[in-house]
C-alpha cells in the first residue's frame, strides 16, 4: 500500500482499497468508472461474468487480469485477441506502477493505488521559512513541510498562482539536511521540448547542432540538494517516461552519452494546475503523478485563509521598512473583503505600492492602498483584444502615467524629490515622463 501524506482531504477521503478507473471506448471522460480491487484482483473482460466488464467490441471476453501486489499492480493478458498494452507495448505479464494507463481493447484501464492519508495536526508555529500564516489551514501545511523537510521523499506542492509554491520549495530545502546543498529553480513550461530536454538532464558535446561543449543540466547541478521543478503541469508528455525513470532510478542518460549518471538530488515539483485533470485527460501521466506526489500539499488560495491577512500586513509592512503595527480598522477591512485573485503575491504587492507611495513614516491607516478590482474580483485586468504586444505597452503606458501622475502630486513637482520617493535615477525619470507623455517644459533643459 502507498501511503502519501497530503493535506487534500477531498481527495483521499472515503477512497480506500486500490482501485481500477476505467475509461470506456467511446464513454466520455466524465462518465469513468471507479471500481474497487479486491485483495485478490479481477479479471476484466466482455464476458458477463468478469468482474469488470467492458462493453467494448475489440475487448476479448476474458481478456486480463489485476492483481494489486507489494510494488504495484501484476497484469496479466488471458491471451486476448488485441492484446493488453502498457506504454505502447504489448505485455504479457508485467508488474505495472501506480498510476499506470493499460490499454484494453479501446477502453483505458487506470490503476490507482490505496491511499491513507495521515491525520495531521496543525502546527503551533505561524511561519515555515518565509511563509507566514496563523489560519489552521496554513498550520496543516507547516506542519506537513516540518515532517517532509526531514526526509528525502518527493513533494508535489500544488496551488494557485502566487500562494507561495516556490517560498515553500525554498524553505523546506533551507530546513531540510540538504540545506548545505544547492537549490536548483528549473523551470518545466519555460521552453520547447528539445531545449527542455537539455537542460533538465544535460547534454554531451556534439550531441545535437550548437551543442560545442558538455552541459551538465539540472538534475546534475542538484547535486547533493534539491531540485524545484516549477510549472510541472507544463512538462511535454514525451519527456514525462525519462523524468519518470530518473525518479526511480536516481540515473540520467544526458543527449548524446553512452552511459548514465548517478546523482542525489530531492525532488520538489509545483504546478498551478489541477494536476489530477490533467491525468485523466491523458495530458499528464498517472504513474509520474503518483512518483512526484508521494507527499502532496495543498497550498489554500488567501480568500479561504483571510484570516491570515493582519499576519501578512504585518510581515510584509516591516519587509518594506515600516513599523506600523496598528492595522486594526476600515483599511484592513477592506483588505479582508477583496477577493484576492493574485493570492498573496498581490497583497505583497498592494502593501509594497501602499509603503512606497505614502509620505515617509505614515501610518498604515494613510496609506494609498489601490487594489485592482474591488468590485468584480473575477473580471481580468486586463483583456486579449488586442495583440499581446500592443496589449502590453498599452498596459505599461498607462501604468508609467498613472504612476507619475501620483508621484509629481506627491512631490509638488520638484523631480529630485520624486526620483528619490521612487527610487530611480533622476535621469530615468526623465525618460519614463518623457514615455508618458507627462515632461514639463522645467525638465526640459535639466537632464
Ligand atoms: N505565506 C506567505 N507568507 C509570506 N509571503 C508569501 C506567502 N505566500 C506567498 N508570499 C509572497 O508571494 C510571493 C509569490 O510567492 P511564490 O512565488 O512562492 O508563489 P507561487 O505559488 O510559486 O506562484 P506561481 O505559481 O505564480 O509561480 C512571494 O515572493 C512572497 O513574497
Amino acid at each position: 500500500m502507498i501511503q502519501r501524506i497530503t493535506n487534500f482531504i477531498e481527495r483521499v477521503s472515503g477512497q480506500r482499497g486500490n482501485r481500477v478507473r476505467i475509461v470506456g471506448a467511446s464513454e466520455p471522460l466524465v462518465r469513468a468508472r471507479l471500481v474497487t480491487l479486491p485483495a485478490a484482483g479481477v479479471l476484466v473482460g466482455a464476458d458477463s461474468s468478469c468482474d469488470v466488464r467492458l462493453e467494448d467490441p475489440a475487448v476479448s471476453r476474458k481478456h486480463a487480469t489485476i492483481v494489486p501486489v507489494d510494488q504495484g499492480f501484476e497484469v496479466c493478458d488471458l491471451g486476448s485477441r488485441n492484446g493488453t498494452w502498457l506504454d505502447g507495448t504489448r505485455i504479457t505479464r508485467v508488474i505495472a506502477p501506480a498510476g499506470a494507463t493499460l490499454g484494453i481493447g479501446n477502453s483505458l484501464v487506470q490503476l490507482l493505488p490505496e491511499e491513507d492519508s495521515l491525520d495531521i495536526t496543525p502546527s503551533n508555529a505561524t511561519s515555515f521559512g518565509d511563509l507566514s500564516g496563523s489560519s489552521e489551514p496554513m498550520r496543516r501545511v507547516f506542519a506537513i513541510l516540518e515532517r517532509a523537510s526531514q526526509s528525502s521523499a518527493p513533494i508535489l506542492l500544488l496551488g494557485e498562482s502566487g500562494t507561495g509554491k516556490e517560498l515553500a520549495a525554498r524553505a523546506l530545502h533551507e530546513s531540510s539536511p540538504r540545506r548545505g546543498g544547492p537549490f536548483v529553480v528549473f523551470d518545466c513550461g519555460a521552453a520547447s521540448t528539445t531545449l527542455i530536454e537539455s537542460e533538465l538532464f544535460g547534454h554531451k558535446k556534439g550531441a545535437f547542432t550548437g551543442a560545442h561543449r558538455d552541459h551538465a543540466g539540472a538534475f546534475a547541478a542538484a547535486h547533493g540538494g534539491t531540485l524545484f521543478l516549477d510549472e510541472i503541469g507544463d512538462l511535454p508528455l514525451a519527456l514525462q517516461p525519462k523524468l519518470l525513470r530518473l525518479l526511480e532510478r536516481s540515473e540520467v542518460t544526458p543527449l548524446g552519452a553512452r552511459a548514465a549518471e548517478r546523482y542525489d538530488v530531492r525532488f520538489v515539483a509545483a504546478t498551478h494546475r489541477d494536476l489530477w485533470s490533467d491525468v485523466g485527460a491523458g495530458n499528464f501521466r498517472g504513474d509520474l503523478y503518483y512518483r512526484l506526489a508521494v507527499v502532496e500539499v495543498h497550498l489554500p488560495a488567501l480568500r479561504q485563509r483571510k484570516d491570515d491577512i493582519p499576519v501578512l500586513v504585518r510581515a510584509l509592512l516591516r519587509a518594506n521598512g515600516s513599523s506600523d503595527a496598528d492595522i486594526e480598522g476600515p483599511q484592513l477591512e477592506r483588505l479582508l473583503r477583496y477577493a484576492w485573485p493574485g493570492n498573496v503575491r498581490e497583497l505583497r504587492n498592494v502593501v509594497a505600492r501602499a509603503v512606497a507611495l505614502a509620505v515617509p513614516g505614515a501610518k498604515f491607516r494613510d496609506m494609498p492602498i489601490l487594489l485592482r478590482s474591488e468590485g468584480s474580483p473575477r473580471e481580468p485586468a486586463v483583456l486579449a483584444d488586442v495583440p499581446y504586444l500592443e496589449a502590453k505597452e498599452a498596459l505599461l503606458t498607462r501604468f508609467d502615467r498613472d504612476y507619475c501622475t501620483d508621484l509629481l502630486h506627491r512631490s509638488g513637482s520638484n523631480l529630485s524629490e520624486a526620483a528619490r520617493m521612487a527610487k530611480i535615477e533622476r535621469k530615468y525619470l526623465y525618460r519614463v515622463l518623457e514615455r508618458a507623455g507627462l515632461r514639463h517644459r522645467d525638465s526640459q533643459g535639466d537632464e
